[in-house]
């Protein structure tokens, strides 16, 4: 049977109650839930639920946990649950990993230096370049860069990086998703794709060299096309995918037209990882008004992955 770990993420975040609802809802795979045994009985009372059905894989917390306050003494914890689900992964344990949200401010205020799962596991598998790509209500969002500086977004945006991009993109939509000959829309980096040059030269000096070099290799890229109308229905309409330049361009559209469904895979990894479309919402922690469905979006997900992948 397949199984797919599942890290319960940030103990002060909706993750451990997220997790909890997996227990009353069938899967066509075994779930193992990583997190800490206490912690999930304590949430599990909070919200009037058991932990019957619900297969724990118990790693301790390092510290107390209060649902709604962060805890730097628990960054370490929240680590060691991708560490150990990866290392599952890796050893054939586990045919995927879902990530529950966790909270790169208070990891970082630990004084460990981090910006995402993405970049994590693509720094613990030695994956020099990943993917991120959410998906949800029919769109398939992909960007170009990922967790930095809107400052810093141009200058990151070099042919090289991507040309990478779109031949992840590209290979895994065909791997993981199943499509023949992927049709990708590229978006422009400034406003009306640079207005001819006149708003911005990143189009013409960066992005529509790219496009052409992969065409000549037969892919269906269209673009770059001006973000803004991008996401309209008649240009989406017969797309598989669509490239954003950079984090809100896309994940805004995205989580407009599918926050609480929409999910998060990280392409070009040597393992399987989904994860949810939002984040910690410490305000809802212990509450009972979290929303699973991302999470069973996410594990739906990677259980087709996985065995798309068998
Ligand atoms: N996959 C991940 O680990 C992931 C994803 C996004 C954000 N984050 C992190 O989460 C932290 C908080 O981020 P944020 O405040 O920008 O976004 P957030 O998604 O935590 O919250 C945004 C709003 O959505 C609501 N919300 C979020 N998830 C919900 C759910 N399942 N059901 C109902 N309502 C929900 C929250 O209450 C809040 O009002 C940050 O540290 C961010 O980096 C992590
Ligand atoms: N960019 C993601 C989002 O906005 O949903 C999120 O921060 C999670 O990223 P990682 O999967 O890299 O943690």
């Amino acid at each position: 049977m397949t199984v797919i770990a599942v890290t319960s993420g940030e103990p002060a975040g909706i993750g451990p109650d997220i997790c909890l609802a997996l227990a009353a809802k069938a899967f066509p795979a075994r779930l193992v839930v990583l997190g800490d045994r206490g912690l999930l009985a304590e949430r599990a009372a909070a919200l009037g639920v058991t932990l019957d059905g619900l297969d724990i894989r118990h790693v301790p917390l390092r510290g107390p946990c209060v649902a709604g306050r962060l805890d730097v003494a628990n960054a370490r914890y929240v680590l060691e649950l991708l560490d150990v689900a990866l290392a599952g992964c890796q050893s054939g344990e586990f045919a995927a990993m879902v990530t529950a949200p966790l909270h790169k401010g208070v990891i970082n205020d630990a004084g460990i230096a981090f910006t995402g799962h993405t970049e994590y596991l693509a720094g613990k598998t030695d994956t020099r370049r990943v993917v991120m790509m959410l998906a949800g209500a029919g769109l398939r969002v992909a960007l170009a860069t990922t967790h930095l500086p809107l400052k810093d977004v141009a200058a990151a945006i070099t042919p090289a990086e991507l040309e990478t991009t779109l031949r992840i993109l590209h290979a895994d939509l065909r791997a993981k998703f199943g499509f023949a000959r992927p049709r990708i829309l590229v978006a422009g980096l400034n406003p009306h794709a640079g207005e001819g040059g006149h708003m911005g030269r990143e189009e013409i000096d960066v992005i529509v060299p790219v496009l052409e070099k992969l065409r000549r290799e037969d892919m269906e890229l269209v673009g770059p096309l001006p973000a803004d109308t991008l996401f309209t229905k008649n240009v989406l309409a017969g797309s598989h995918a669509q490239l954003a330049m950079y984090h809100d361009q896309g994940l805004a559209v995205l989580k407009y037209a599918a926050f609480d469904e929409g999910i998060n895979v990280t392409l070009g990894l040597p393992i399987i990882r989904t994860s949810v479309d939002h984040g910690t919402a410490l305000d809802l922690a212990g509450s009972g008004r979290a929303s699973p469905s991302s999470l069973f979006a996410a594990v739906e997900a990677a259980i087709d992955m996985a065995r798309r992948s068998a």
